[in-house]
């Protein structure tokens, strides 16, 4: 486990190559405890890549990557993975389970609940809390498949949360979401920045407006390469990301959220 200012992520020089195709190329990061990541980059960059290192499904092919301070490839992953909190909105359990339950199997870290096991007291708590926070206390009891898209992606946040986990990765949660659906989503991700100030997370989209206001930290991904990493207010300005999508664009922030619109007036890009 982490102490003190030990990072809760850290990739050194990291390749990732499939099938002869190098996926990752001398990718290194730091994240550390309390801080908001946002990871960007065109269609195909290697976001989800990165994300499944990150989240302890795959093994680099070269480098060194740290999840918790245990250091993959001497670390068994199926119990790594039980410490993290992951948030893919792809999550589909084939019961019809209720919203509780599905929350409950974040303690479990399975897609259906294990047969015979019950929460403890605490967890039953914890989850109900969770519940509470993300709005969705009126649809506890309400079974997943009448969830609309907005519930179902607060709900696998409380999922993701249950198990307390010290880092939480999001994969697009906000893909799909109407415009309510999406802002309740991302004021609950700035809500748990007060709630768990000790929290880490690594939030991948291909789009600006889907940032948290909360957001640290940015990484820019291009063609398997970090091309910019930094505070947001370093990386997530117009240059560097115009240089990460290959398209001049103009990047403003409002009230602490960023917009980003096509531009002309942007020197060509080199990343
Ligand atoms: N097993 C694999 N073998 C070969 N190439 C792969 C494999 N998995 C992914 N790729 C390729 O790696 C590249 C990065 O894929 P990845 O899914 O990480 O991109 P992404 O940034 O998440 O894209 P998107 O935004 O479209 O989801 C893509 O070109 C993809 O086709």
């Amino acid at each position: 486990m982490t102490t003190g200012d030990a990072p809760v992520l850290r990739m050194s020089e990291v390749d990732l190559v499939r099938d002869g195709n190098l996926l990752l190329d001398a990718v290194s990061l730091t994240v550390r405890a309390g801080e908001h990541w946002a990871l960007l980059g065109a269609n195909g960059a290697g976001k989800s890549t990165m994300l499944s290192l990150l989240g302890a499904q795959v093994h680099p092919t070269r480098g060194r990557v740290e999840v918790l301070g245990r250091r993959l490839g001497r670390v068994d992953l199926r119990w790594l993975r039980t410490q993290l909190g992951h948030v893919d909105p792809r999550h589909r359990p084939g019961a019809p389970l209720s919203l509780l339950e599905v929350v409950l199997t974040g303690v479990t870290n399975t897609v259906e609940p294990v047969p015979r096991w019950r929460p403890s007291d605490a967890q039953l708590a914890r989850a109900r809390r969770l519940v509470d926070d993300l709005g969705l206390r009126h649809r506890v009891d309400a079974r997943w498949p009448t969830l609309s898209q907005g519930e179902r992606g607060r709900a696998l946040i409380a999922r993701a949360l249950v198990a307390e986990p010290k880092l939480l990765l999001l994969d697009e949660p906000a893909t799909g979401l109407d415009l309510a659906a999406r802002e309740q989503l991302l004021e609950s991700l700035d809500a748990l920045r007060h709630t768990d100030p000790w929290l880490s997370t690594v939030l991948v989209t291909h789009h600006l407006e889907e940032l948290p206001a909360s957001t640290t930290h940015a990484a820019l991904i291009r063609a398997g390469r970090l091309v910019a990493a930094g505070p947001v207010a370093e990386v997530l300005r117009t240059e560097p990301v115009s240089a990460c999508f290959d398209h001049p664009v103009r990047i403003d922030r409002v009230d602490g959220r960023w917009t980003a619109r096509a531009g002309r007036s942007v020197a060509p890009a080199r990343c």
